[in-house]
C-alpha cells in the first residue's frame, strides 16, 4: 500500500534522506520512529505530495506519487507536525470547510461530520471556537480533517506530541479504532513505547536511513545478539568475578547491587557452555539471566552516537 523505492531527499549538499526503501501492507499500522532531524518528516512530505524527492519516488496504493500526485492526494489523509488551524471558525465549520474542498457534497458533509467529531470525541465541542479548543482537542480536530475524505492512507507526523499522557491516551485509542476501520496508517513519533503498543511494525529511521524494521519482537531480537546478563551469587563474589572476566564473549563486567552484569556477545550454545563452566567451577550461583533491554533500550542501541539536537 505505500511503497518508497530509493527514496532520497537532499537540501543542497546535505542528504536528509538516504535511499529509503520501504514497503508497508495494506491495514498495517506502520511506526516511524527516530530522533528529531532523523527524516521522518521529509519522508512524509514526499509521501502527502508536498515536496517532491531529490531521487527515487513512493507509490501510494500504486500510484506514483511524483507523477500522478492529485491521485495520491485522494487517497491519503496527512496530518502534518505543525498544522494551522482556521482559529476563527467553530470545530463543525472547519471540518465543513474542508469537506466542501474535498468536494463533498453539503447533504453528505450533514451525515459525515457529525460521525467524524464522534469519532474523534469532540461531538461536544461542535460548536466551540477551534482557538479556544486545547491542544490535545486542536490535534484530534486536525485528525478528523485528515479522515474527511475517506482516505485508505494515513500519514501521521507525530500526532502525540506535546499531548499530556491522558490525551495521549485518547489519541491512542482513536488510531486503534482508525486500524479496525482498515485504515493503512504510518505514524511517526521519537517516542518509541507509545507506537510500540500500537503498530503491527516499526522502522527505525536514523540520519536519514532506515536502521531495523520488523514488529517490536523482532526489533529486539536483532539486538540480542548482545546480550545484558546478570549472575547473582552467593559468596566469593570476587571469585566468580575473575572467573567471568577470563571467558570467552564477556565483556564490560561490573559488579551493580551485590551482582555481577557483563554483556555476552556469544550464541546460545556458547552460552549453555559458560554456565556449564560456571557450574563445573563451583560458583555458588543464585541466578543468572538476561536482562531484559526496554524498548527505550533497544532504541537507544539502534540510534548510538547519534548527538541530540
Ligand atoms: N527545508 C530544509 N532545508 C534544509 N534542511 C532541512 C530542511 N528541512 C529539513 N531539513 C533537515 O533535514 C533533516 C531531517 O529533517 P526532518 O524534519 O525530516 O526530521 P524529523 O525526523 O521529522 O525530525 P523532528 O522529529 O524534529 O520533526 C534535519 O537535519 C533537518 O534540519
Amino acid at each position: 500500500m505505500i511503497e518508497t523505492i530509493h527514496l532520497t531527499k537532499k537540501y543542497g549538499t546535505f542528504t536528509a534522506l538516504d535511499d529509503l526503501n520501504l514497503s508497508i501492507g495494506e491495514g498495517t499500522v506502520f511506526g516511524f520512529v527516530g530522533q528529531n532531524g532523523a527524516g521522518k518528516s521529509t519522508t512524509f512530505q514526499i509521501l502527502a505530495t508536498l515536496m517532491a524527492p531529490t531521487y527515487g519516488t513512493a507509490y501510494i496504493d500504486g500510484v506514483d506519487v511524483c507523477k500522478e500526485p492529485s491521485q495520491v492526494r485522494r487517497k491519503i489523509g496527512y496530518m502534518p507536525d505543525f498544522f494551522g488551524v482556521y482559529d476563527q471558525f467553530r470545530a463543525e465549520e472547519y471540518l465543513d470547510f474542508y469537506g466542501a474542498s474535498y468536494g463533498i457534497s453539503a447533504r453528505e458533509r450533514k451525515e459525515l461530520i457529525p460521525q467524524l467529531l464522534e469519532l474523534v470525541n469532540l461531538s461536544h465541542k461542535a460548536d466551540s471556537y477551534v482557538d479556544i479548543l486545547s491542544r490535545g482537542m486542536k490535534q484530534r480536530l486536525c485528525l478528523a480533517r485528515s479522515l474527511i475524505h475517506d482516505p485508505k492512507v494515513l500519514i501521521l507526523d507525530e500526532p502525540a506530541s506535546g499531548l499530556d499522557p491522558r490525551a495521549r491516551i485518547e489519541m491512542r485509542g482513536i488510531l486503534k479504532e482508525l486500524k479496525t476501520m482498515g485504515k493503512t496508517i504510518i505514524i511517526s513519533s521519537h517516542i518509541l513505547p507509545e507506537l510500540a503498543e500500537m503498530c503491527d511494525e516499526i522502522g527505525v529511521i536514523d540520519q536519514g536511513s532506515l536502521k531495523a524494521r520488523g514488529t517490536v519482537a523482532e526489533i529486539e531480537k536483532q539486538l540480542q545478539a548482545k546480550r545484558l546478563i546478570q549472575v547473582q551469587i552467593a559468596d566469593a563474589i570476587d571469585e566468580a568475578r575473575r572467573f567471568f572476566e577470563d571467558q570467552a564473549f564477556v565483556s564490560e563486567l561490573v559488579v551493580k547491587d551485590g551482582k555481577l552484569e557483563f554483556l555476552f556477545t556469544g550464541t546460545e550454545d556458547n552460552q549453555i557452555e559458560l554456565l556449564r563452566k560456571a557450574v563445573a567451577h563451583h560458583l555458588s550461583l543464585v541466578s543468572f539471566k538476561h536482562v531484559e533491554s526496554n524498548i527505550e533500550d533497544v532504541f537507544m542501541e539502534i540510534t548510538k552516537g547519534v548527538e541530540d539536537y
